[in-house]
C-alpha cells in the first residue's frame, strides 16, 4: 500500500447554483469538477458509489461523517474506475485502517483524477439540497471567488434530458460467467459488477452488449432472456434503449430491468418518468413487495422516477412494489408479458441483501 502525498491546507471550494459558497480543504485531485450535487445516506460503501456508473457526472455528499477510513479496495468496484464527478466530505481519513486494503481513498481518487472537498458542515448541506431540490455545483483547488467558480458552473449541464449511457456502456460485447449456464443478454445502460456477480453466481451466462445494440443483433446469440441494466442520466433521454425494449417484450422473452432499467421498460409501455426533487440515495430506504405483503430494506440510487399517475392509466401495467417512505413506484410488472422491473437495487452493491430473491423470480421467468 502507498501512501500518497499530501497538503492537508491546500484549500478547495464549493459553488452551489443557487449561489451559497463554502470553502474547505482539497482532497483527492487538485483542480476543478462539477455535477449535479446528490447526497447519499449510507454509512458505508463509498467505494461501490463513486465507481456505480450510474453516478457518472455526479458529486457527492456523503451525510456519514468519515470518508476514507477503510481505504479501497480493488475487488469491491462497482466498474472499473471511479465514475463520478467529485466528492465533498466532512471528516476525509487520509490514510484508512483496513489490513487488507489496496491504497488510500486520497491516492485512489488522485490516480483517477476525482476532486474533493473536506472539512465541511456535510449534514447542514444535505439538508440545504433536500429543501432545495437537485442542483448542480462546481468544486475547485484552482478557483476561490464567486465570479471565477460561476465561470466554471456555466459549462456543467443540466441532468435534464441528459443521455449518459453511451459514455459508460461497453465499448464490445463481452462474456461473463460459466458457457454452460442460462443464457441472459444484458443491455449494458452502465451496468453494475455487482448485477452480473447476482446472475453468474446463480447459473446465469451473461453477454453484455453495448447501450445501442439492436435487439436482432442480441437475439442473434439464442438467449433465453434480457436484463437491462442500471445506467446514468435522464430515462426521458434514453429513447434508443426505449425502443429496443419494445422489441425485446413484442418478442415475448423474459425481461427484467434494474434502476434505468426499470425506468425503460416503463416508457417503453407508454408510462412516463419525470425528475425527483432531490432523488433517493441511501441503503435504507424501505419497500413494500405488493405481491407477497412483505417489507425490503433497499439500495438506491436514483434521480428519477416512474409516474404513479402515469402506471394508474395504463391497465396493462401493474405496480407491485411501493416506497414506503414517500409512496413512489418502486416496481412494475406487465400483464400477460414476461417482463418486470424494480427502481432499486437488488444487486445490494454495497447492501443490503433483503431484495436479492428477484434475480432468482427472473431465472423461475425463463424455466
Ligand atoms: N441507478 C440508476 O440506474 C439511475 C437511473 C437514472 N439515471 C436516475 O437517476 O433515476
Amino acid at each position: 500500500m502507498t501512501t500518497a502525498k499530501y497538503n492537508p491546507h491546500s484549500k478547495a471550494s464549493l459553488l452551489l447554483e443557487d449561489g451559497t459558497l463554502l470553502h474547505g480543504i482539497s482532497v483527492g485531485y487538485s483542480g476543478t469538477a462539477g455535477g449535479e450535487i446528490c447526497f447519499n445516506t449510507g454509512m458505508t460503501g463509498y467505494q461501490e458509489i463513486y465507481t456505480d456508473p450510474s453516478y457518472y457526472g455526479q458529486v457527492i455528499i456523503s451525510t456519514t461523517s468519515h470518508i476514507g477510513n477503510y481505504n479501497v479496495i480493488d475487488d469491491e468496484q462497482e466498474s472499473a474506475n471511479p465514475q463520478i464527478s467529485g466528492i465533498i466530505v466532512n471528516e476525509f481519513s487520509w490514510k484508512g485502517s483496513r489490513k487488507t486494503s489496496d491504497e488510500t481513498l486520497h491516492k485512489y481518487l488522485n490516480d483517477n483524477k476525482v476532486v474533493g472537498i473536506a472539512d465541511l458542515d456535510t449534514r447542514k448541506l444535505v439538508k440545504h439540497v433536500r429543501t432545495k431540490g437537485a442542483m448542480n455545483c462546481i468544486i475547485s483547488s484552482e478557483y476561490h471567488t464567486k465570479e471565477e467558480l460561476q465561470k466554471e458552473l456555466d459549462k456543467i449541464p443540466s441532468m435534464l434530458n441528459l443521455e449518459l449511457s453511451t459514455q459508460v456502456t461497453a465499448k464490445e460485447p463481452y462474456y461473463v460467467g460459466d458457457p454452460s449456464g442460462i443464457k441472459v443478454a444484458v443491455l449494458d445502460l452502465g451496468c453494475k459488477t455487482s448485477i452480473l456477480r447476482n446472475m453468474t453466481s446463480r447459473g446465469i451466462y451473461c453477454k453484455v452488449f453495448p447501450a445501442k445494440t439492436s435487439f436482432e443483433e442480441m437475439k442473434e446469440w439464442g438467449p433465453k432472456g434480457y436484463f437491462i441494466s442500471n445506467g446514468p442520466g435522464d430515462p426521458a433521454a434514453t429513447s434508443y434503449a426505449v425502443e429496443t425494449v419494445k422489441e425485446i417484450q413484442e418478442s415475448g422473452s423474459p425481461m427484467f430491468g434494474i434502476c434505468l432499467g426499470h425506468q425503460m421498460i416503463a416508457l417503453a409501455n407508454d408510462v412516463e418518468t419525470y425528475k425527483m426533487h432531490h432523488g433517493h440515495r441511501g441503503l435504507n430506504h424501505p419497500v413494500k413487495n405488493l405481491l407477497t405483503g412483505k417489507s425490503e430494506i433497499t439500495s438506491q440510487n436514483h434521480g428519477f422516477s416512474v409516474s404513479m399517475e402515469s402506471v394508474e392509466q395504463h391497465p396493462n401495467v401493474e405496480m407491485t412494489h411501493i416506497n414506503l417512505n414517500d409512496k413512489t413506484v418502486e416496481g412494475i410488472r406487465i400483464k400477460d408479458k414476461k417482463v418486470f422491473s424494480v427502481q432499486y437495487h437488488p444487486e445490494a452493491g454495497p447492501g443490503p441483501h433483503d431484495s436479492r430473491y428477484l434475480f432468482d423470480d427472473f431465472i423461475a421467468l425463463m424455466n
